[in-house]
This record gives C-alpha cells, sequence and structure tokens, in this order.
C-alpha cells in the first residue's frame, strides 16, 4: 500500500546515497562500469556474473532492490568477482585485490553505521510479503 512505497522510496534514496559515495572514491573507479569485453575478452569467460557500480544504481532506479541485502549482495558480486579476476601475486593483481577488500569493508562499514535496524526490517517484511 502507500505506506510501502513510501518506505521503498526513502530504500532508493538510501541505496542511491551510497552507491554515488562508492562511485566517487578513487579507490574504487575500476569497479563503476561493467569491464569492457572487448578490451578484456577472457573476463566473461571467468566471470559469470559480472557486477558493477553504474549497473547498482540502474538497478536502483529500476526498483530492482526491495531490500538492502539484495543491495549488498550485488556489491558483493562486484568484490568477490575481483578477487577472483585477480589471482596472482604480481602488483597489479595485489593492488586491485586490496582495492576489492576496501570496496568490501566500507559497504559493509556504511551499512552498519548508517541503516537503521527497525526500517530494515520493514523492507524485509515488504519482501516477504510480494
Ligand atoms: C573489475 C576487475 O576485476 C578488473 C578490472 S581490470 C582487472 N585486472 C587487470 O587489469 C590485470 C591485473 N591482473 C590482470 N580486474
Amino acid at each position: 500500500e502507500e505506506q510501502e512505497e513510501d518506505t521503498l522510496r526513502e530504500l532508493r534514496l538510501f541505496l542511491r546515497n551510497v552507491t554515488e559515495r562508492l562511485s566517487q572514491d578513487k579507490r574504487f573507479k575500476a569497479f563503476t562500469k561493467p569491464v569492457d569485453i572487448e578490451e578484456v575478452p577472457d573476463y566473461i569467460k571467468v566471470i559469470r556474473h559480472p557486477m558493477d557500480l553504474s549497473t547498482i544504481l540502474s538497478k536502483v532506479d529500476l526498483h530492482k532492490y526491495v531490500t538492502v541485502r539484495e543491495f549488498v549482495n550485488d556489491v558483493d558480486l562486484i568484490w568477490k568477482n575481483a578477487l577472483e579476476y585477480n589471482p596472482d601475486s604480481d602488483p597489479s593483481d595485489r593492488q586491485i585485490r586490496h582495492r576489492a577488500c576496501a570496496l568490501k569493508d566500507t559497504t559493509h562499514a556504511i551499512i552498519r553505521d548508517e541503516l537503521d535496524e527497525d526500517f530494515n526490517r520493514i523492507c524485509e517484511q515488504i519482501r516477504e510479503a510480494r
């Protein structure tokens, strides 16, 4: 009903704000856009479910997320994909793995510090009822 739509509108405002803050962080530049399959043809062979911050922002605006859990699952895809695609000991792999771990820690800290537990429970109940 109307109260549910008000809740989901507030959820989208929160998720847009978090996504934009992550996208503006210079450490996360490699995670802001889809990997270019023309530039990196083997990427889609290795990573079956690509994800990036611009795609997440589009999903927010398409009302794809009803809970913060679904949003965090997509952010987790971004950094887990990066750890999988960059496993080697060379400095460039280590640098992107460090940035992937920073994306994980930063996102989970923002959610811990800024998501109200009662608001989150209301979103989860809307999800269960649909
Ligand atoms: C998004 C992502 O995981 C990504 C973008 S470039 C990259 N890796 C490299 O460019 C080289 C470092 N060893 C391969 N990984």
